[in-house]
């Protein structure tokens, strides 16, 4: 992974080089906390030791059992889909790859409709166990599948935490499953046998991702100016404290489409805290360019723009035209057009004084979607250090999910009383 941070200084807001070099000093110290954090895999610090601690051979173990399926289909929700959702993207699969990691009943009858249910794998994903949206579209999906003469309990991988309700499932039901690693969060375990089932089942070389994630573990020191992971976490930092209070994470790759989404509660549910935090945009290059653009160049100087591409990609050749004013593209390629609208966003946004840094990895292949999530999850453990807040816990959460449940008649309180009297302005 390669971060330059060249576009982040001196714009609006103003971070000035030796400003980075004076939180130096900070990001030495955090460094020293991180590393006492991994060495006692403690609670969120073992996230970065998942190139250590995963093992590769035991995802495909646990896969392998499954004869060349024709569909997969994760069943999970925020961090326990959002990393398969990434890897099934960022690399491609022959299987058909589906995510249900939300409750909308359209999609989900909607999605059972096509499944070839006989042909595809399930693999339901819950640390805790008890996740409602998790829970009920797998016993739907169950359902669905006893309905159409298969036997589920061939079908279904589990991952999940020591105990619950999907343990107890699984011990019921004789299902394999496999442990999320212990000390890491949801939203940092796309590393590990929470996503990379995903990735086995495809047939990519789950090393190659343990590998990139290695690498960037590898670069990982005492000094922002040596480990790019911690630039641009520190950098994000510095923004947000001077007023960058949003960052709109601008991939120029639609395979990582879906890894701006997983960003987006990386960044969120980490650093969101105490009244402080930045806020993920999601975006994509060159697409936002006729959309969002305008908004981070001429709209309040409050933002940040990540903008991430891969030095490598396949290509597309555009014909030669004789349509007026077009011919300049006709001969040339996609990549080429691509990068060309990379860069200039890139240069647009510095001329407009909007902070932005590029983030570069060879390829979006299994080593640079490695880099590129260990890279980011790195950066946010470092951000939320120099920012002084809990990066891995999610209070803030839980309202909703317990007034959820009581209205549901689920929770410790009676469903009249889950939620308070809502205040009223209706315009029909
Ligand atoms: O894996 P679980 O326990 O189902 O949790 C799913 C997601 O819900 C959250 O706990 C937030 O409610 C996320 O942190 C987590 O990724």
């Amino acid at each position: 992974m390669y971060v330059d941070l060249g576009n982040a200084l001196d714009a609006e807001p103003r971070l000035t080089r030796e400003a980075l070099e004076r939180l130096d000093e900070r990001v030495a110290d955090a460094h020293d906390r991180i590393e006492r954090g991994r060495a006692e895999a403690a609670h969120g610090y073992a996230s970065l030791n998942l190139p250590e601690t995963v093992d590769p051979a035991a995802v495909r173990r646990a896969v392998d059992r499954f004869d060349d399926p024709a569909a997969v289909l994760s069943v999970g929700i925020g961090g326990s889909a959002l990393g398969a959702a990434t890897l099934a993207e960022a690399l491609g699969t022959d299987l058909d790859a589906y995510v249900l990691d939300n409750v909308d009943p359209a999609r989900v009858a909607g999605l059972l409709e096509t499944l070839p249910l006989s042909d595809t794998v399930v693999h339901v994903v819950s640390r805790s166990g008890t996740t409602a949206e998790t829970l009920s579209n797998f016993l739907i999906v169950r359902e669905a599948m006893a309905d159409a003469g298969v036997d589920w309990t061939e079908r279904t991988l589990v991952t999940t935490g020591p105990s619950g309700n999907l343990r107890n499932l699984a011990d019921r039901h004789d299902l394999p499953v496999l442990d999320v690693p212990a000390g890491v969060p949801g939203r940092f375990s796309v590393l590990s046998t929470v996503a990379l089932p995903v990735a086995a089942l495809a047939g990519h070389d789950v090393e190659a991702i343990v590998d990139g994630a290695r690498a960037e573990a590898d670069r990982l020191a005492g000094s922002l100016f040596e480990s790019p992971a911690y630039a641009y976490g520190a950098t994000c930092h510095a923004l947000e404290r001077r007023g960058a209070g949003v960052n709109a994470m601008m991939p120029y790759a639609e395979s990582l489409e879906s890894f701006a989404e997983w960003f987006a509660q990386l960044w969120a549910e980490s650093l969101g805290k105490d009244a402080v935090g930045q806020t993920p945009a999601r975006a994509l290059g060159a697409t936002d360019q006729h959309s969002q653009l305008q908004l981070y160049r001429a709209g309040p100087r409050d933002k940040l723009v990540t903008l991430v591409r891969p030095r490598e990609r396949p290509d597309v050749a555009i014909p030669e035209t004789d349509l007026d004013g077009l011919a300049y593209l006709g001969g040339g390629s996609l990549a080429d057009l691509l990068d060309a609208e990379f860069r200039a966003t890139e240069a647009s946004l510095a001329a407009s004084n909007c902070p932005n840094v590029r983030i570069e990895v060879d390829r979006v292949d299994e080593r640079g979607v490695g880099e590129l999530l260990y890279g980011m999850e790195a950066a946010c453990i470092m951000y939320g250090e120099l920012a002084g807040v809990e990066t891995f816990t999610q209070p803030a959460v839980e309202w909703g999910k317990r007034a959820a449940r009581g209205l549901l008649g689920g929770g410790d309180v009676d469903a009249e009383d889950a939620v308070p009297e809502k205040r009223r302005l209706v315009i029909d």
